[in-house]
């Protein structure tokens, strides 16, 4: 059965039924526990603001970064500050929001390289910065951290997630080498539970509110920031991350190939299946999760990623674009069309590739996939 996401089904009193719904098959239910209906919705808005505000604090290192001469663009340290920075508040602001909750995130970061000697201004650094965006933010009243406390709020990073109970999965910057260049990067935070994927939340603030599909140079809306979050059963929203209301988003539409836009990942990719499905869309190429942003609004039709052999995939790189892209109607899978399986812990352990799109092309594109994958096989 290709189960794509799982749906809240309101139920009895003291029952609760997931449902995994099938896009391919009909509905089947999943009794988990004899407690009250999950909504989620305490953890949806910790996610929200938690991504929100550190979106904020990436914004301004990036803002720095990009003023500053070419020798300090070269150098790490600034991303360094910014990762650290965003894991800190995430999970600062989780722990606040969330308190009688239990706590475990997966996340990108340790506070290993922090804690060795010289690494000192560094760390004060990403206090300070962490410091100034809750005292921005105002939720907090006067919470001043101090580099402990810091070091701490990385460290509940070090979850290893799993099948059982709720785990938090970030990114606290996906696609840094987009955010050095100035471009697209992602704050990407999602919550699992039993090992699915229940609610995600993307932060691109440097994604154009406007379509970034092939005529978007044209287009004169340039405002920038998207906010992208997703709940089991609830549809996909978009936010632009001003605070402006939230609109429904939905996949493209696009049933023919060959008006089909890809997605092309900055990493080394499979290419056949596009000339396969005679693909004549020009390509639209960012880095990081944001393309799952973009897909879910239908900006681009397809999403196709084929690291090199032997590359494994981190469950924070794709978790919150999953259902983002799920809820607005699309499919993700690997590539034999099976879901993506969260529950693994640290690594989605997948043979090869992931595959994005809408459902009309998805039966067209597992095909193309295959016989890409047959030939290349043959001829090696
Ligand atoms: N050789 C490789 N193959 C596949 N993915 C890779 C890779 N090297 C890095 N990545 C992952 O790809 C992510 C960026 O994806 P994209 O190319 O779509 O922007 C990186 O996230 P980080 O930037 O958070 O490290 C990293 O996790
Ligand atoms: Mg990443």
């Amino acid at each position: 059965m290709n189960v794509n996401c799982l749906r809240i089904v309101p139920s009895q009193p003291q029952v609760k039924f997931i449902s995994l719904f099938s896009r391919t098959h009909n509905y089947s239910l999943l009794k988990l526990s004899s407690s009250v209906v999950m909504s989620y919705d305490k953890e949806f808005a910790a996610a929200k603001k938690a991504a929100s505000i550190a979106a904020r604090l990436c914004q301004k290192v990036q803002k720095a970064l990009l003023q500053s001469d070419v020798q300090s663009k070269l150098d790490r340290s600034p991303v360094t500050v910014a990762d650290y920075g965003s894991q800190a508040l995430v999970s600062f602001v989780l722990e606040r929001e969330l308190p009688s909750e239990p706590f475990s995130i997966v996340a990108e970061e340790d506070s290993k390289d922090l804690r060795k000697d010289g690494a000192q201004d560094t760390l004060q650094r990403i206090t300070d910065l962490v410091n100034d965006t809750i005292s921005i933010d105002g939720s907090y009243g006067s919470i001043t951290l101090s580099t402990e406390d810091v070091l701490k709020a990385i460290d509940s990073g070090k979850s290893e997630g799993g099948s059982h109970g709720r785990h938090w999965v970030l990114d606290p910057i996906d696609g840094t080498k987009g955010f050095v260049r100035g471009d697209q990067y992602a704050i990407a935070l999602a919550l699992l539970d039993e090992g699915k994927v229940v609610l995600g939340v993307l932060s691109c603030p440097n994604l154009p509110l406007a379509s970034i599909s092939s005529d978007y140079q044209h287009s004169a809306d340039k405002e920038v920031g998207c906010l992208f979050f997703a709940k089991i059963g609830a549809g996909t929203y978009m936010q632009p991350l001003n605070g402006s209301s939230p609109v429904k988003v939905q996949v493209t539409a696009i049933e023919n190939s060959e008006e089909a836009s890809f997605f092309d990942p900055l990493i080394r990719n499979l290419d056949f299946p596009k000339q396969k499905l005679g693909v004549k869309a020009p390509p639209v190429r960012i880095d990081s999760q944001a393309k799952y942003g973009a897909l879910s609004r239908g900006d681009g039709a397809i999403y196709l990623r084929f690291p090199h052999k032997g590359y494994r995939e981190k469950i924070w790189d794709h978790a919150a674009g999953c259902i983002v892209v799920t809820e607005a109607g699309g499919v993700v899978s690997d590539a034999s069309g099976n879901p993506l399986d969260f529950s693994k812990g640290k690594y989605l352990d997948l043979d090869i590739g992931i595959i994005v799109t809408n459902q009309k092309l998805m039966p067209a594109l597992l095909k193309a996939v295959k016989e890409s994958l047959e030939e290349k096989a043959s001829s090696l």
